[in-house]
């Protein structure tokens, strides 16, 4: 990423606008893709895998599919009833592995409960894991090679690099504290941040005094699944916050999406901050796009473009 993508930072305030920064990524995105498709006659392709019909996943899925498409690669969707069994999801993935047409293969979780996700991450073939959760790839980020790296914590970085950028600041040597330890994004965001010569802490459940772990950060990544659980008093003055949770909350008979931080309270703390709807979630889905393009030229002995 070599220009910042925010430039007029007085305009903006200090609200990172990922929905914006996602929509430029795609932008980029697209031209490669016209560029392979001339200069190869194919087309990146993407399936999608959803069990069962959780209502807030299918909303997921619409849009990753809109959005593969409108950059111009091949997208298709998978829908399967959630009586299926384990070993029907695991053929499936056998044959989408074998199927030279597919480069990218995203199975949604949380998958229904009769099912082991660890097993059917396993089966995925590790060069077409665009979620980047295989063990391969986990492997590949914990010992610093080039591998397919999780969409969430890999667009997190992207709005984290380019909100320092725009103050002429770094993220090495930075306190950073993540609060959350999932396979898909904690754990990952945190290797992430390491990579960049950050002082990382990972807080849980367990951990102990978490309100004085957080104020002690430069860098805030919440990604714990509980509406506004980090206070704003949690937030250092002049920390970079980013807000990785989607709650649907009911408010007034409505539904609403909000994040694990207390918006209003954190905001005039924050350097930069992420909003919830339009920070993280966009940059997951542009991230999707960008490892599709990565698996694809991989696959294929292509080179990789620049920036992917
Ligand atoms: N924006 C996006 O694109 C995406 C957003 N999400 C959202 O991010 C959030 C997290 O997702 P995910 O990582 O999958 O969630 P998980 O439920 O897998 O992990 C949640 C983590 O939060 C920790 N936690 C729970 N309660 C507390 C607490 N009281 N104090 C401290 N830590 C706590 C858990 O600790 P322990 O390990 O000890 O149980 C766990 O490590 C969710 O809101 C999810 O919807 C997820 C993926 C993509
Ligand atoms: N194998 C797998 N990979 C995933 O990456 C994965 C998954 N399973 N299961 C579910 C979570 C969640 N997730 C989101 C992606 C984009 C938005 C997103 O774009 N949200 C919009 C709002 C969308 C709305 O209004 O509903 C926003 O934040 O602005 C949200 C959530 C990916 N996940």
């Amino acid at each position: 990423m070599s220009a910042p993508f925010h430039q007029k930072t007085a305009e903006r305030g200090n609200i990172i606008d990922g929905a914006g920064y996602a929509k430029s990524l795609r932008d980029r995105l697209a031209v490669h893709v016209t560029n392979l498709k001339e200069a190869h006659g194919q087309t990146p392709c993407l399936v999608v895998v959803i069990v069962g019909d959780d209502p807030a996943s299918q909303v997921y899925v619409k849009s990753k599919g809109e959005m593969t498409q409108a950059i111009g690669m091949e997208s298709r969707t998978v829908r399967l009833p959630d009586t299926t069994s384990e070993d029907e999801l695991l053929k499936l993935i056998d044959d989408l592995n074998r199927d030279n047409v597919v480069n990218g293969i995203l199975v949604q979780l949380p998958l229904p409960k009769h099912m082991s996700s660890l097993k059917v991450i396993d089966a995925i073939n590790p060069d077409k894991d665009v979620d980047g959760f295989h063990v391969i790839n986990a492997g590949k980020l914990a010992v610093g090679l080039d591998g397919i790296v999780p969409c969430t914590p890999l667009g997190s970085l992207m709005l984290l690099k380019d909100a320092a950028l725009a103050h002429g600041d770094t993220l090495a040597g930075k306190n950073a504290v993540i609060v959350g330890r999932s396979n898909i994004v904690g754990k990952p965001m945190a290797q992430l941040l390491l990579n960049q010569d950050c002082t990382v802490t990972i807080a849980h459940s367990k951990t102990k005094d978490l309100a004085e772990v957080c104020r002690a950060a430069d860098i805030l990544v919440a990604a714990v699944g509980r509406p506004k659980f980090i206070a704003g008093d949690w937030v250092k003055d002049g920390a970079y916050v980013i807000d990785v949770g989607i709650n649907r909350i009911e408010l007034d008979g409505k539904g609403k999406l909000v994040g694990d931080v207390d918006f209003d309270g954190a905001k005039d703390r924050a350097l930069a901050i992420t909003p919830v709807p339009k920070g993280v979630g966009p940059m997951t889905i542009a991230c999707l796009l960008n490892n599709t393009i990565k698996a694809f030229c991989l696959q294929n002995h292509f080179p990789v473009p620049e920036g992917v």
